[in-house]
């Protein structure tokens, strides 16, 4: 490759990442009890610096060892949370986050204010199943949105007690939202993967007083 051409590559603060739209191209699966999810594939398009820059130069990671949500989970992975008013480790996340605060805002009511970020290093990392019940989500409606850059991890849901369970595999640049009750009527988990499997970073946006 041309040295000047190289050179304005690393030049561009994106790295080439674009958001693509997300009207007509988000696909919603009807769950039991007032739950669902929606699907975007592929949203974030050349998200590798992204990537490479949340796992291994922007983001203060920090091992996860507390009581999590409604109950004590396995949380092997590392963690970063940017709460309402924090600056995000890219603007690239602003970006995201603001267009689906737009997206979302008339069935929503509100934006997305904060932002967790997970870094799942290889296939032994995990988080339990659980739901996101920590403030407003134990009781009210909510959605949760998720940017998944990196290798493809399974993110399983399973209705509170008992049922069939559903499976999405999440690759890199894809978008799952989980909404309505999801957070109190299902729950979901990223299980460890016994085939190799490389890092992944995963970016949660939430609402006001939502953990
Ligand atoms: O890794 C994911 O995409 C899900 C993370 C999650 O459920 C959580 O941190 O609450
Ligand atoms: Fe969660």
């Amino acid at each position: 490759m041309d040295i000047a051409v190289q050179a304005s590559l690393f030049d561009d603060p994106t790295g080439g990442a674009r958001l693509g739209p997300l009207d007509g191209s988000v696909r919603r699966r009807t769950l039991t009890a007032g739950a669902w999810v929606d699907v975007r594939p592929g949203w974030m398009s050349g998200s590798d610096r992204l990537f490479a820059d949340l796992a291994e130069r922007t983001v203060a990671w920090r091992a996860e060892s507390r009581r999590m949500y409604d109950r004590v989970v396995a949380v092997p992975r590392l963690v970063a949370f940017y709460d309402v008013g924090a600056a995000l480790p890219d603007p690239l996340l602003a970006d995201a986050m603001a267009a689906l605060s737009g997206y979302y805002l008339p069935e929503l009511g509100e934006p997305f204010v904060s932002a967790g970020l997970c870094y799942y290093r290889d296939g032994t990392d995990s988080v339990a199943w659980h739901g996101d019940t920590i403030g407003r989500s134990a009781t009210e409606d909510t959605m949760v949105a998720i940017l998944s850059l990196g290798a493809a991890r399974t993110l399983a849901l399973r209705p509170r007690g008992g049922g069939d369970s559903v499976r999405f595999s999440l690759g890199h640049g894809d978008l799952l939202v989980m909404g309505g009750s999801c957070q109190r009527s299902w729950e979901h988990a990223v299980p460890k993967s016994s085939r190799p499997t490389g890092p992944r970073v995963s970016v949660q946006f939430r609402t006001r007083g939502v953990r």
